[in-house]
């Protein structure tokens, strides 16, 4: 019989859920982390794509590892928040989840990685229903166990517009586990100020880095907890933030 030899995993490193050793990195500002994603992209050539893949392929881990039953909806907006909701919804799919995307713009009115993950998502006959109204909102929340935040990230600006402030007073109204993706709709990344209507997180799962704005003690319970995924930037790109393990 095949006995599968013990691997000899390093033990001095904590590891996190990746198997990566888990570097202590530095909480980054808007600015920061954004040209991270860029110098990625530019610099090092790692696809935009590919960013997403490994941002929705991980948040989808860690909300299998934390809300493991019931039906996810994902709130997605216009922008790569958004986009990261599309590759979480296909992940969960594949563990055989209840998935439903509730898009609050229109699918043609996105752009780039998101439009390519709304579209993969389209062809993959996931459950994709776009509510641009609070009324067609709230008829896809009704029955969600779990609402993932996917609504606003690191591009947000100024107070919560229109149908996004309406789509997370909806979310919060319900009993629902609530997770944000990246960093809670509504709340600024680096002062941590927050819209009188930001997403109230039981977990937020934030990419690379926590946020400046997470700081704070008004924060905290807004955020919930967080866990940090790192999306495959190199460790070199990092190094300036590299926190002494
Ligand atoms: N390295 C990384 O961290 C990666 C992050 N990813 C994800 O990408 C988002 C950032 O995406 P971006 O398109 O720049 O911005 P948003 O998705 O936040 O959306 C901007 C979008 O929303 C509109 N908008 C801005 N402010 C408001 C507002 N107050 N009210 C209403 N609408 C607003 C704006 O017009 C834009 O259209 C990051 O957070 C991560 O989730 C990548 O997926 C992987 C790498
Ligand atoms: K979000």
């Amino acid at each position: 019989m095949f006995v599968a030899p013990i691997i000899d995993k390093p033990t001095h490193f904590p590891q996190n859920m990746f198997g990566h050793p888990a570097m202590k990195i530095k909480s980054l500002s808007r600015e920061q982390v954004r040209s991270v994603d860029q110098q990625a992209i530019e610099d090092y050539g790692i696809s935009g794509l590919v960013l997403m893949e490994n941002a929705g392929r991980g948040a989808a881990d860690v909300i299998q590892q934390n809300a493991a039953t019931g039906r996810v909806v994902i709130l997605c907006g216009k922008g790569n928040n958004g986009g990261d909701g599309y590759v979480i919804a296909r992940h969960l799919d594949l563990m055989e989840r209840q998935v439903r995307v509730v898009s609050v713009v229109e699918i043609e009115s996105l752009s780039g990685d998101a439009a390519a993950n709304a579209a993969i998502a389209q062809k993959a006959e996931l459950d994709v229903q776009v509510a641009t109204s609070a009324e067609a909102i709230e008829s896809h929340l009704h029955d969600a166990d779990v609402i993932v935040d996917c609504l606003l990230g690191t591009g947000a600006t100024g107070p919560l517009r229109g149908i996004y402030a309406d789509a997370v007073k909806i979310a919060n109204r319900t009993k629902a586990t609530r997770i944000a993706i990246d960093v809670p709709t509504g709340m600024d990344v680096d002062s941590g100020e927050a819209d009188p209507h930001t997403f109230q997180a039981e977990l937020t799962i934030t990419f690379v880095a926590k946020k400046i704005g997470f700081e704070f003690d008004e924060t905290q319970s807004l955020l919930g907890d967080i866990e940090v995924v790192p999306i495959g930037v190199p460790r070199k790109l990092l190094r300036p933030w590299v926190l002494p393990s």
